[in-house]
């Protein structure tokens, strides 16, 4: 059978390209319509790009292979000589082979036009995935939070939630949200719990005490605005740190009735940006998904996306919040940007997807497909009138993070792909600003040089330290047997690849204009803890660090609030982290005296991980889950840290810590309690009842067993094989296999 060309199914001819249906409907009925560039122009460009940057997407992932088979081969060699690990000619192999390349002396970010939330505004960074258009619309609204809400709703308040709501709780959640306000915005006299009324007067903002004392802020100047009558004002807007607060009022409210002051919330500036994911929280293996995920962020970028759904008995429809709108003391209006600034997150290099084929029936990269569309939903937003109520970039700025690049060539060639992209897309040069994730080992080891290959574009430099740290464990894979994976955060590599990347953004000039952020708190549920360890972020001199929900994001801002991260950065300069730490192994230095039990706990909660992850990936398309561990503590698994629970694996069965029939015996029993934990699940499929014929089960059990030879230890590979096997009842590639040996197919281009 040829590929169907022609029917109303199947791939169709357009241009030098075969395109799947689903993404054609997509293209040309709701992506080119009203954005100035016609169908033949985007399947020009897209030929164009493919021709034009395949064959070196393709020679870069050669590199890496070569790259990676060269270390395998050095450690391999050494521990067979006995020589003990010696970072300073590891190092020296490094340089001699070219993993490590010469930077320039001199490197300073010039990036032109970027929005003060990523410039100058240091804040939380929510992560979404976009595929999911009630959580996309959820993070774009989420810059502003209610802190009574993030407050009542976790464990920072302690004790049960429970059903309806708790008086005690609330009046413990008001302490809290007073005490912060004494603590950011202190009164000349007397505290924010003792406050009768908040009203603006001619001279400024004026604050009554219950004692009758009349009063202000310490800071006047903190004062910035309000909403609603001057005599009794709805919303009192506060500023610190460039962050701003809103204290609302309302004396006919459930909670305004009973506050003293008739304060009914304290809402933050929380997550100031927002990165719509399309890559390690989604799972899009065929144009459908494809379409999905890019429909999504269009209607983002257009402003007129809406989602919506049901919660308890409600029926609720989401949709992107207007700005905020504001009155001085000196009678002007101003507005307030009313939805986080939005960053998109394409696929890396490596993946290729059967949504569009080349001439020659090959599965582009999915990267040159994701660059070309994000830059036509651009231009939507580009194309805004400044008086347009959603606007994302006030400054003409499309901000695109590119995860998991491989070295400086790898940073060029996407900034080269960047300025082809704009060329056919009519866009200045230098819109399509460039997020570095410094989350591959040669990637840290050649920061520098990374920043220097996109000095024009870059944005930010992000520490993922997840995907970091599988990477870590593929690059090394043969140094040895790792630590267990609750020891990894403790080892000195990266400790030091935390504090490299912010001296190395700082010597680059990202301080003031561009980010240095942090990674992602994967425990969405714990949010007591973030509280108390995510304060390290800022006090580390990183101006965002991630977040995986909006209530996070609230209660994360307030660290920023305590932290100027400008004078931390300005304390920083000048630091260097030693480079031969970086080079460090978390290779375990006894393994022989790795308790038994020990290891099975490790396999089992990795095994649970894996499990739980996978079979909602592959069963439901869910591209990030919250999954409990072996402790029972929920926790955000996504693609990155499946790469580091299935690496782990793999190495402590490379180097016999484990064997493979006690492997499978883990998954074996962990499918049973997997499948327990998701009994209520709607659409689950269970494994345990037949193990062999579950795609899920086969799918978490090659990413471990073929562990080793996936390149660079990713997952995606396996996880888009077997859940397009699912989904099409075939193979992926199939078609493109169909299509070469059809000489017609081909004949007809
Ligand atoms: C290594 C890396 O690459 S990290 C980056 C990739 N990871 C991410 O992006 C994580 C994003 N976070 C998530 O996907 C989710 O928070 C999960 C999967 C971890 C947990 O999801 P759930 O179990 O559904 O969360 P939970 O039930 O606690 O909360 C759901 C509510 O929070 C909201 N929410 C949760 N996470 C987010 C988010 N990231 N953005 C926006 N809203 C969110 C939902 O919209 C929902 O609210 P609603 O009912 O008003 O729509
Ligand atoms: O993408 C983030 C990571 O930690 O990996
Ligand atoms: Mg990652």
């Amino acid at each position: 059978m040829a590929p169907q060309i022609h029917s109303d199914q199947g791939y169709k001819s357009r241009y030098r390209l075969f395109v799947d249906t689903p993404l054609i409907h997509f293209i040309e009925k709701e992506l080119l319509p009203g954005s100035g560039m016609s169908v033949e122009t985007f399947y020009e460009s897209l030929t164009a790009l493919v021709q034009e940057f395949g064959k070196k997407n393709r020679a870069l992932l050669k590199k890496r292979l070569d790259h990676k088979n060269q270390i395998d081969q050095w450690h391999k060699d050494q521990r067979e000589q006995g020589i003990a690990f010696d970072a300073g000619a590891f190092e020296q192999f490094l340089r001699d082979t070219g993993y490590i390349v010469e930077a320039p002396e001199q490197v300073k970010v010039t990036t032109p036009g970027v929005d003060p939330e990523l410039a100058t505004i240091a804040g939380p960074q929510l992560v979404v995935p976009v595929k999911n258009a009630r959580f996309a619309l959820n993070a774009a609204n989420a810059r502003w939070g209610s802190l009574y809400d993030a407050l009542y709703g976790t464990d920072v308040i302690p004790g049960e939630v429970g059903q309806g709501y708790n008086a005690e709780r609330g009046e413990q959640v008001i302490r809290y949200a007073r005490d912060l306000l004494d603590e950011l915005f202190p009164l000349q006299e007397g505290s924010h719990h003792d406050v009768s009324c908040y009203r603006v007067m001619d001279n400024g903002f004026a604050i009554k005490l219950s004692s009758g004392v009349m009063t202000t802020l310490a800071t006047p100047e903190a004062f910035k605005g309000f909403q609603g009558a001057a005599d009794s004002p709805s919303a009192i807007l506060l500023q610190n740190n460039e962050l701003h607060i809103e204290i609302q009022i309302d004396p006919e409210h459930p909670i305004g009735r009973t506050d003293s002051a008739h304060v009914k919330d304290v809402v933050l500036e929380s997550a100031i940006t927002a990165i719509q994911d399309f890559e390690d929280s989604v799972a899009a293996v065929d144009a459908e998904d494809k379409a999905e995920v890019y429909r999504n962020m269009l209607g983002l970028y257009k402003g007129d996306l809406s989602a919506e759904f049901q919660k308890g008995d409600k029926t609720l429809l989401r949709s992107l919040n207007k700005d905020r709108e504001y009155r001085a003391l000196s009678g002007e209006q101003f507005s307030l940007p009313g939805r986080s600034t939005l960053l998109i997150r394409n696929v890396g290099h490596l993946m290729t997807t059967p949504a569009v084929l080349d001439e020659h029936c090959c599965e582009i990269p999915e990267g040159i497909l994701d660059t070309l569309v994000t830059a036509v939903i651009a231009r939507f937003d580009l194309h805004k009138k400044a008086s347009d109520p959603i606007r994302n970039s006030r400054t003409g700025s499309v901000y695109i993070v590119k995860p998991k690049m491989q070295g400086p060539e790898e940073v060029a060639f996407c900034s080269q792909l960047f300025a082809r992209t704009e060329q056919l897309t009519g866009l200045v040069r230098n819109t399509l600003k460039m997020g570095i994730m410094d989350e591959e080992h040669r990637t840290t080891l050649n920061l520098k040089a990374c920043i220097a290959a996109a000095s024009e574009r870059v944005i930010f430099i992000n520490t993922g330290f997840l995907d970091r740290t599988g990477s870590e464990m593929h690059v090394n894979m043969e140094a040895g047997p790792m630590v267990p994976k609750t020891d990894m955060k403790h080892q000195q590599w990266i400790r030091s690849y935390e504090d490299w990347n912010v001296d190395i953004g700082l010597q680059c000039g990202l301080s003031g204009h561009a980010q240095i952020g942090k990674g992602m708190w994967a425990m969405p549920d714990a949010m007591a803890n973030m509280l108390e360890a995510k304060a390290a972020h800022p006090q580390a001199g990183a101006n965002c660090a991630w977040v995986p929900s909006p209530t996070a994001a609230t209660l994360h801002a307030i660290h920023y609030h305590r932290v100027k991260v400008t004078d931390v950065q300005q304390s920083l300069k000048g630091r260097q982290t030693s480079f031969s730490n970086l080079l460090q192994l978390p290779v375990m230095p006894a393994p022989e005296q790795l308790h038994p039990d020990t290891i099975q706990r490790e396999l089992e909660n990795n095994v649970q991980g894996i499990l739980g992850y996978v079979a909602r990936w592959i069963d439901q398309g869910v591209g990030c889950s919250k999954v409990p561990d072996i402790n029972n503590v929920n926790l955000m698994e996504d693609r990155a840290t499946l790469r580091i629970s299935s690496q782990h694996i793999a190495n402590w069965l490379h180097f016999g810590i484990c064997s493979e029939s006690q492997v499978r015996e883990v998954f074996n029993r962990m499918a049973v309690v997997v499948d327990r934990q998701n009994a209520d699940t709607e659409g689950y499929t269970p494994m345990a009842a037949d193990l062999d014929s579950s795609t899920a089960f086969r799918a978490a059990l090659s990413l471990v067993f073929k562990g080793l030879t996936q390149p660079s230890g990713y997952t995606e590979p396996l996880l888009h094989k077997y859940r397009y096997r699912l989904k099409h009842d075939r193979d992926l590639n199939s078609f493109a296999r169909e299509c070469q040996r059809s000489k017609e197919a081909v004949a007809e281009i």
